[in-house]
């Protein structure tokens, strides 16, 4: 057990290039902050983990990183009593202000920031979505001392591939200001543009669903997209994400009008109650990441009936165990299962292909931002093929660190003025169109 001691975490943080992509919020920034977590064990075996890397989070991360020296990497079930400890009392866990000065996203559903995107911000929320990048690392390195892959330490995988969907996005073809690196996907800012993405999609990597990033036109254009969409991939399953920017009558509308041809409608209205009245109004299942992040929201969500899918994530629902209970919950009350993403690199796609390769019922294609990432910091990039990821049995995660790479990413972040390194899609969009805020919700 001494060789599985932890005698050394490294906490590099990175800002790794991210197109323009549109959202009801803003607009992605050039460059997106991640983690990564390297845990050293006196074996010498190391693991890989990755988290946000948002300041908030590297603050979190540090003397969590100083707390684990000497833990063992199998000794997971300590760990968030270990991080409620060192990372901040859990009595902060009420809401957090949000550190724009902006409203305080955690006061009502009519309040969102950056992290509104992905429901409230609380200060539980945050230590979980570090704890999840030192839980992985943990993970990767007990299953390269053992030889064992993650999902093998996880009870065993029950699928040999795991299915991902097509994240479609309105976007402009490069970045305002000429600010970033630029890419050959060009602008999409119509029914026309997004099919177009759609087929490079489907042709590169053989996704057969396909969400579309939605709250960033009137719900007239949007629905106009998704009948598009329908038309190009008949019977191809279809998911609309306005971000929770829409009132409930006009969810609703939206709900009826696109009824045959949506596989879901992904948080159309903020907030549990608003929810709650979408789903009594119509038979369209109602997917979130927004409304149900945290076991607490749980319950009254379910009693509601305010959602039929929970899109899990292993960052911000605490690892990729806490992943499984996620799951055996919404198993016991009949909630379906997916798998929702935000910006990442390869370490953190692996890890949720672990998980999700160990859950029974997960019962649509998971999301990823990946394939919109040009940069990694993994030795060699994960390939799709027809939708799907193969689940590896190498040991761990199964993937490598590339040192230049996540040195060279790390230079970018150290060379930051602080204008990137935490994600704000209004002061990206403020450089386009000065005077934007973030459009308070309903916003339509
Ligand atoms: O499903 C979602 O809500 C997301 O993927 C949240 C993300 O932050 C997405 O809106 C984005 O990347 O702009
Ligand atoms: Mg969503």
């Amino acid at each position: 057990m001494d060789r599985l001691a932890i005698a050394e975490v490294r906490l590099t943080p990175v800002l790794v290039a991210d197109p323009p992509l549109l959202n009801t919020q803003g607009v992605h920034q050039p460059y997106a902050p991640r983690l990564i977590v390297e845990v050293v064990t006196r074996g010498g075996v190391t693991g890989l983990g990755e988290t946000y890397g948002d300041t908030v989070y590297l603050d979190l991360a540090r003397p969590l990183a100083d707390a684990l020296l000497g833990h063992t990497v199998t000794d997971l079930n300590a760990l968030p009593a270990l991080a409620a400890r060192v990372c901040g009392d859990p009595s902060l866990s009420s809401p957090r202000r949000s550190s724009r000065g902006g409203p305080d996203a955690a006061t009502g559903a009519d309040a969102v920031d950056a992290a509104g995107l992905r429901g409230v911000q609380t200060a539980d929320k945050l230590r979980l979505s570090v704890l999840s990048g030192f839980e992985v690392a943990c993970l990767d390195a007990w299953g390269r001392a053992t030889g064992l892959p993650v999902h093998a330490l996880l009870g065993g995988k029950v699928r040999d591939r795991v299915a991902y969907s097509a994240y479609l996005f309105y976007r402009w073809a490069a970045h305002p200001a000429g600010r970033g690196e630029s890419d050959d996907w060009g602008a999409a800012l119509d029914p026309s543009g997004i099919v177009a993405q759609a087929r490079r999609f489907a042709d590169r990597h053989g996704f057969t669903s396909f969400k579309l990033k939605g709250g960033v036109f009137p719900p007239a254009q949007e629905i106009a997209t998704i009948r598009a969409l329908a038309a190009a991939f008949p019977g191809r399953p279809l998911r609309l994400d306005p971000n929770g920017a829409w009132s409930v009558p006009t969810s609703l509308q939206v709900a009826h009008e696109l009824r045959d041809v949506l596989e879901y409608l992904e948080d159309p209205a903020s907030g549990t109650a608003r929810m709650a009245e979408v789903a009594a109004g119509t038979p369209l299942p109602l997917a979130t990441n927004m409304c149900v992040t945290t076991f607490r929201e749980i319950p009254e969500a379910f009693a509601r009936g305010a959602v039929q899918v929970v899109l899990g994530d292993h960052h911000y629902w605490g690892g990729l165990r806490a992943t499984r209970e996620l799951a055996a919950v919404c198993r016991t009350f009949g909630i379906g299962l997916s798998l929702h993403s935000n910006t990442h690199l390869g370490i953190s796609l692996a890890a949720m292909t672990h998980v999700a390769a160990t859950l029974p019922d997960l019962d649509h294609a998971c999301d990823t931002h990946y394939p919109w990432g040009t940069e990694d910091v993994l030795a060699e990039r994960l390939v799709f093929r027809d939708g799907h990821l193969d689940v590896g049995d190498a040991p761990g995660l199964g993937v490598d660190l590339d040192r230049d790479r996540l040195a060279a990413l790390h230079r970018r972040w150290l060379a930051d003025d602080g204008t990137y390194r935490s994600r704000d899609d209004a002061a990206a969009m403020r450089l386009a169109e000065p005077g934007w805020v973030t459009p308070a919700v309903p916003r339509w």
